[in-house]
């Protein structure tokens, strides 16, 4: 039987008393299904780019697509009432989303020394992107180009720097299907890589390990990449049914050249640091033993240097193409978007599962 008007009611003042913070995700489908089913479908104009929470929002809204009002107003008491249940049974034990950052479950994000750093926190996982990591990645660049730190750090925790998008984003299809989701995520794709291409401050990559797909791509737009000689970086597009994101369908060929960019993008050519470093998209090899000590004390020294000749330096370098990349970054989405829906690229998702099973 559906929720009465009662349940939801009193489902909606239950949010208000939960203990513990259900994390960003979360409340954006307490949102989304809270307008769907008081509001019906969304309607409203899609909020800019820069309107980050509210953007949020409104593709969590959108994505429930035409779902009734009485299914939303069913489907958001039962969130609540397992967020109570769950939050009943943990309140004794202090979670480790409680000891990170307030509102980041799959980041840790830290500021010390000037430094902001963005450490992307799924080891069990490699660090596998899911679509609330690019969000939550998209509100920690927001929040960063605003905070009072010189230079803002990405690394991975555990063994992983990243292994590129989490290939479960491909089974998680929503009411609306398929297609709605690869059109929805070639927006979340755009809007993610536009907050590297505009992000004000030196960006740094701490490559602690091995990095996957758009891990990699997105290296393009850093400033500074410091690399573990255990790390290596590896774009198989073509093995998974994909096309190059990230601009680096841009940056790859300018950076090392098309030769060597083809090697990478099309024929999917796993580089070692060494390599990496060779081609130009790695900045420093070191150590893997030593790797942390001297990449922590080089930073610790860049940013007490002038804060604003710094980001006026970045300013200089980097604006002159950022028209470009917007358009390139548009492109790419746009074209992956298709790609997503090909056999090709189905197949190649469903076999890393299948594997994975047989294991
Ligand atoms: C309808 C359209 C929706 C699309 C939504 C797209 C949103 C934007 C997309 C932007 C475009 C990005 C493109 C890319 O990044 S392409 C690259 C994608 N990555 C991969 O193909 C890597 C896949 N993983 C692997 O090959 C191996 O896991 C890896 C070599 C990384 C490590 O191997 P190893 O044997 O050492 O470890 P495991 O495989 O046992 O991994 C441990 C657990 O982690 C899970 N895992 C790892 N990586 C991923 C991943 N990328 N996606 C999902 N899951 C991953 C793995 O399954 C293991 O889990 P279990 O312990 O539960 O088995």
């Amino acid at each position: 039987m559906g929720a009465c008007q009662k349940d939801f009611e009193s489902a909606v003042n239950q949010v208000k008393l939960l203990k513990k913070d259900p994390g960003n995700e979360v409340k954006l489908k307490l949102y989304a299904l809270y307008k769907q089913a008081t509001e019906g479908p969304c309607n409203t104009p899609k909020p800019g780019l820069f309107d980050l929470i509210n953007k949020a929002k409104w593709d969590a809204w959108n994505a429930l697509g035409n779902l009734p009002k009485e299914t939303a107003r069913q489907n958001y008491v039962d969130l609540v009432s397992g967020l109570r249940s769950s939050s009943d049974s943990s309140s004794q034990v202090k979670s480790e989303a409680d000891k990170k950052r307030a509102g980041y479950d799959t980041l840790v994000i830290t500021s010390e020394d000037c430094i902001t750093k963005i450490m992307l926190n799924r080891p069990a996982k490699k660090n596998a992107l899911t679509t609330q990591m690019y969000r939550e990645i998209m509100l920690a660049l927001e929040a960063a180009s605003k905070d009072d730190s010189t230079i803002t750090v990405f690394t991975g925790n555990g063994d992983y720097y990243s292994s590129g998008n989490d290939l479960t984003n491909f089974t998680d299809i929503p009411p609306g299907g398929i297609e709605e989701k690869a059109k929805n995520s070639a927006i979340l794709l755009r809007d993610f890589v536009d907050c590297f291409i505009d992000f004000p401050k030196p960006l740094v990559a701490v490559v602690n390990g091995p990095a996957v797909g758009i891990a990699v791509t997105i290296l393009g737009l850093f400033d500074l990449v410091y690399a573990s000689d255990r790390a290596t970086f590896h774009t198989p597009f073509s093995h998974l049914g994909q096309t190059p994101e990230g601009c680096s369908s841009y940056t790859f060929p300018k950076i090392m050249g098309p030769a060597k960019a083809v090697e990478m993008l099309i024929f999917g050519k796993k580089l070692t640091a060494g390599e990496a470093y060779a081609q130009g998209l790695v900045t420093e090899v070191f150590p893997d033993s030593t790797f942390q000590k001297e990449v922590w004390t080089r930073l610790k020294a860049y940013s007490k240097l002038s804060q604003n000749a710094m980001h006026i330096s970045k300013q200089i370098i980097r604006n002159h193409e950022k028209e470009k990349l917007h358009a390139i970054n548009a492109e790419e989405s746009r074209i992956l978007q298709e790609r997503w829906l090909s056999d090709e690229c189905m197949n190649a998702v469903m076999d890393f599962f299948s594997r994975k099973a047989k294991l």
